[in-house]
Formats: C-alpha cells, structure tokens, sequence
C-alpha cells in the first residue's frame, strides 16, 4: 500500500537559505510523527510544503501516491488536514460555524450543513471540551479555547493525515496533555496518521512514534522515536545540551545549565 504521504529528495528553501535538503521521508497509517528545531530551522515552512500551502521548489511529494499537484484541492481536503500556528479572526463566527466549516469537502451534492455534519461538529467540540461554547462568537474565546476550537474543526475535517503546527500552543497543561493523547489514539485506534511540530520533548516523546529532527543547515534525522530521540542528537539539534531520564514509565528530557 503506498504511503499516506511520501516525500522524495525533498528541498525547502527561504530566501536563498537551504532549510531541508534531499528530504526521504515516509509517513504510515498508524503513525504519530513529531517535528523537532530550533526557532527558524524551518519547521512551519516544511509543514506548509507538506500541505500544498507553499510552493513545492524541489523534489516530488506524493499523497497516497499520486503528486500532491494532481489531487483536486476538495479531493485533497478529505485526505489531509493541516493545522496552522496562530489564527486572526477578522468577522463574527461561531465557534459551531468554525467547525461545521470543515465539512465543506463533504459537501459537493449539497450547499447546506446535512445533521450528520452537525452531529459530526458537536462531537468534536465535546472531544475538545468545549462545547458550551458552540454559540459564542470566537473572537470572544480565550487563546487556549481558540485552539480546541480549531483542533475541533480539524477533527471534523476527518481526514485520515493531519499537519499540525504546535496544537498544543495557549492549551493549560491538562488540555496539553489530554489534546496530544488524542492524537496519540487516532493513530494507534484510528489508523490516522499525525505530523506534529512541537518544541516540547517531554509532550512529544509521550504521544509520538516516530520524530523527524531538522538541524536548521538542511541535513535532517527520521526514523522511530527511540532511535532519533536521544540526548545527543537532540542536543545538536537544538543547540543546547540536554539529558534523557527514564522515569518509571516515561522519559523526561531536561536541558542542562
Ligand atoms: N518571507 C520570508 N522572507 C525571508 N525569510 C523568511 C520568510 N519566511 C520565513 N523566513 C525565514 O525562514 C526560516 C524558517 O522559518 P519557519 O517559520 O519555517 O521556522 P520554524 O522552524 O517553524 O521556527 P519557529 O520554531 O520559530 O516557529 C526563518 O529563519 C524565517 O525567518
């Protein structure tokens, strides 16, 4: 079976600097991938390559092997979803009308919101817990609730790949946990498949399976997590020299002083 998403001598570039060079890289069903750098190694750009948000400059990129390219764009939205980092609300939605917005690539035979796209949207927001505020206008919402407000409408995409740029970004630390064991549990009961940016180790060794580490001058790291995530391969990543724990069930990561 081809994999949800394929990326061959991949190339991200930003104003002449080499971010990503001769990216390989495959992503499973079942899969929960995080991406790991320092402040502008490139993490948002390459995400936004992988959404067909930006410009693919060089290499092929393939969803479900056919060229990002010649997916038709509602096609293509059943298939992946992509959430970005940060969100300007400039008009008065409902935090209801933002999710049930994520439905429109079901939408071809019909222009109105059917009752299972309602359903589909309340259950999402009840996941996130906040379904109370399914009324209230979203430039309202605090920054934390702005979040699972997208992180809902991006479950009620449904699609089977999500691009996520720090959802766990303004989410209170119960939500920061509970919203990456979601994840977490759509890859392993779902058989979704999650790319993650995250600059938490701690959050992101305990949700993903694999990790893909971008060392800022193009050269990268993929593979399953107990192989990628060490103290020293982190620490080169991300400039600073950390140390791995294994306590009890979980591995700690704490920078050194
Ligand atoms: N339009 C642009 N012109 C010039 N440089 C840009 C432009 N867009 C992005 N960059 C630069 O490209 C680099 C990569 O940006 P990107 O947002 O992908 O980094 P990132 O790894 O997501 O960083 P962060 O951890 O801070 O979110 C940064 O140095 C950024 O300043």
């Amino acid at each position: 079976m081809s994999a949800l998403l394929q990326a061959t001598k991949l190339g991200v570039s930003v104003a002449g600097r080499d971010l990503v060079l001769d990216l390989d890289w495959q992503i499973q069903a079942g899969q929960c991938w995080c991406v790991i750098g320092r402040n502008g190694a490139g993490k948002t750009s390459l995400l936004r390559t992988l959404a067909g948000m930006r410009e693919l400059e060089r290499g092929q990129l393939q969803v479900q092997g056919r060229d990002l390219a010649n997916w038709p764009l509602s096609e293509l939205a059943r298939q992946r979803a992509f959430l970005s980092q940060g969100r300007v609300d400039a008009f008065a939605y409902r935090a209801i009308e933002t999710v049930l917005s994520a439905r429109h690539p079901y939408h071809d035979a019909h222009y109105w919101e059917s009752a299972e796209d309602r359903a589909i949207a309340i259950a999402a927001l009840r996941e996130l817990d906040v379904a109370e505020l399914a009324q209230r206008d979203v430039r309202s919402l605090s920054g934390g609730e702005r979040q699972r407000v997208a992180i809902a409408a991006l479950l009620a995409q449904d699609a089977q790949l999500m691009l996520l740029d720090e959802p766990a970004n303004a989410l209170d630390l119960a939500h920061q946990v509970s919203v990456m064991q979601l994840f977490a549990r759509l890859c392993r009961d779902a058989n979704k498949a999650v790319v993650m940016v995250s600059h938490d180790l701690n959050l992101a060794h305990r949700s993903a399976t694999h990790a893909l580490l971008l060392m800022g001058d193009g050269s990268w790291l993929a593979g399953p997590k107990e192989q990628v995530m060490s103290a020293g391969q982190l620490s080169l990543c991300l400039g600073h020299p950390i140390e791995r724990f294994e306590h009890g069930s979980q591995t700690l990561f704490l920078p050194k002083d």
